[in-house]
């Protein structure tokens, strides 16, 4: 117990709104079509500098008209927004939540734009990707850094210089919210199906140089991940009363096939698991924070269609989308990176931006994480996350205490 003289450390002074110095949360995310006309646009902004074959192009594109050219993300997040404005009325929190994407309309830029016309000077940014790599995180943070410098432009400033500061919320993958969402989806999915089944835990692939890349801030992509499998599992384990077997698989690979991306291919494992014996799986998209695209035809069409023709019973469990534990975690973490920067505009820069911070104890502000590893940082390092390890995009990004890295 600390001693009744000790100065308040409270990351939560009563005086200031608990958002403070923040005056808007942007929902940051991929973005996908809104119809047939935007399927090919949507494919050349997503890839644009990428080494990406046509023929897979072509695919992809057959994956959204199946849909009828539209993606699901779009109405996925704007139900995830007002989720989130939801949640901030019922704890009395005054911010206005906007929603931006890389990739599509609405983009990035645009709500920038809005929200500085609202009067926004502070903008925290929550990105719909839990982990941290350069696909989740750092390639995010790029199109702010730009989209800042554009808006900065239309306001009369120079290259380089921002009307709008911007922060980020940490990767969240470890988050409690965010894990306790999944051990409910994969409890009732393994309810639902009502016998024993294998556990098999998926995400999106990346390339192995982007794995290895994603080392520089912690633990890499693959290694999140496996903490998190680790931690759903064991939890859905003592609410099930017996043990879960579980492994980590992989969807959704592009590139061309000389390249090494992350393995097994869930589709590759489920025929490895039938030829193992295996009668049922429980496939949990602990990658995906809705059931986007990768999720609708990666998993729903493809996967599950695999799984029927080897004879296995299969159960897709839900992503988190706008599950109570999820959406209350999230504003906890708007709620922990505004103590965070009010910590650090008072006390100097917070052990966040220092090089280690492995103790708990040691941190001003109280950042929680479940499983093994530590909560992930919310300032990134220089060189974080680039497309492959040691070799710089050259590309700016935001929030970073090295944005020219
Ligand atoms: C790690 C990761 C996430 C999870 C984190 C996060 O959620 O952000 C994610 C999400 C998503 N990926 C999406 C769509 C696409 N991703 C592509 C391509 C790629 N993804 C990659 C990685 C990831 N992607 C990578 C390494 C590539 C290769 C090219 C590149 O390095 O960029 C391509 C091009 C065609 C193809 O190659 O498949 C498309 C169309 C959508 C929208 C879905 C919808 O519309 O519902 C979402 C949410
Ligand atoms: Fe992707």
């Amino acid at each position: 117990m600390a001693p009744d003289t000790a100065v308040s450390t409270s990351p939560f002074p009563t005086d200031l709104s608990p958002v403070a110095p923040y005056d808007a949360l942007l929902l940051f995310s991929f973005g996908g079509p809104d119809g047939p006309d935007d399927v090919l646009p949507f494919l050349r902004n997503v890839t644009a500098g990428k080494n990406i074959p046509d023929e897979r192009l072509a695919v992809v594109a057959e994956h959204y008209h199946h849909f009828g050219g539209a993606s699901p993300i779009n109405g996925q997040n704007l139900a995830l927004q007002k989720a989130l404005v939801d949640e901030l009325a019922r704890r009395g929190i005054e911010l206005p939540v906007v929603w931006g994407n890389r990739n599509w309309e609405p983009y990035t830029r645009d709500a920038l734009s809005a929200a500085y016309a609202d009067g926004a000077r502070r903008v925290l940014a929550l990105v719909t990707s839990a982990y941290s790599s350069y696909s989740g995180c750092r390639q995010y943070r790029e199109n702010l850094w730009a989209s800042l410098d554009e808006l900065g432009v239309d306001v009369g400033l120079g290259q380089g210089e921002h009307p709008v500061a911007v922060d980020k919320v940490r990767s969240y993958f470890n988050h409690p919210g965010f894990v306790q969402a999944n051990v409910d989806a994969v409890t009732e999915a393994f309810e639902s199906i009502g016998r024993d089944a294998r556990l098999v835990f998926v995400t999106h692939s990346i390339p192995d140089t982007m794995e290895e890349a994603s080392a520089v801030s912690g633990a890499t992509y693959s290694a999140q991940h496996l903490d998190v499998a680790a931690t759903v599992a064991a939890a859905v384990g003592e609410r099930l009363g017996r043990p879960v077997t579980w492994d980590l698989a992989y969807c959704s690979r592009s590139g061309p096939p000389s390249q090494p991306w992350l393995e097994p291919d869930v589709n590759d494992h489920l025929t490895a698991l039938a030829a193992d014996g295996v009668q049922a799986v429980v496939l949990s998209p602990i990658g995906f924070i809705s059931d986007h695209m990768e999720v609708a035809f990666d998993l729903d069409t493809e996967a599950l269609e695999t799984a029927a023709e080897l004879g296995l019973v299969a159960v897709r469990a839900d992503t988190v989308g706008t599950r109570e534990p999820f959406v209350r975690g999230l504003v906890d973490l708007v709620l922990e990176r505004a103590a965070l920067a009010r910590d650090a505009e008072a006390n100097g820069p917070h052990p966040v931006t220092a090089d280690v911070v492995a103790d708990a104890a040691a941190r001003r502000v109280p950042e929680a994480a479940v499983g093994d590893l530590p909560p992930y940082r919310s300032v990134c390092r220089p060189g974080c996350c680039q497309m492959r390890a040691g070799t710089p995009t050259g590309i700016p990004a935001a929030c970073s205490t090295d944005p020219w890295s």
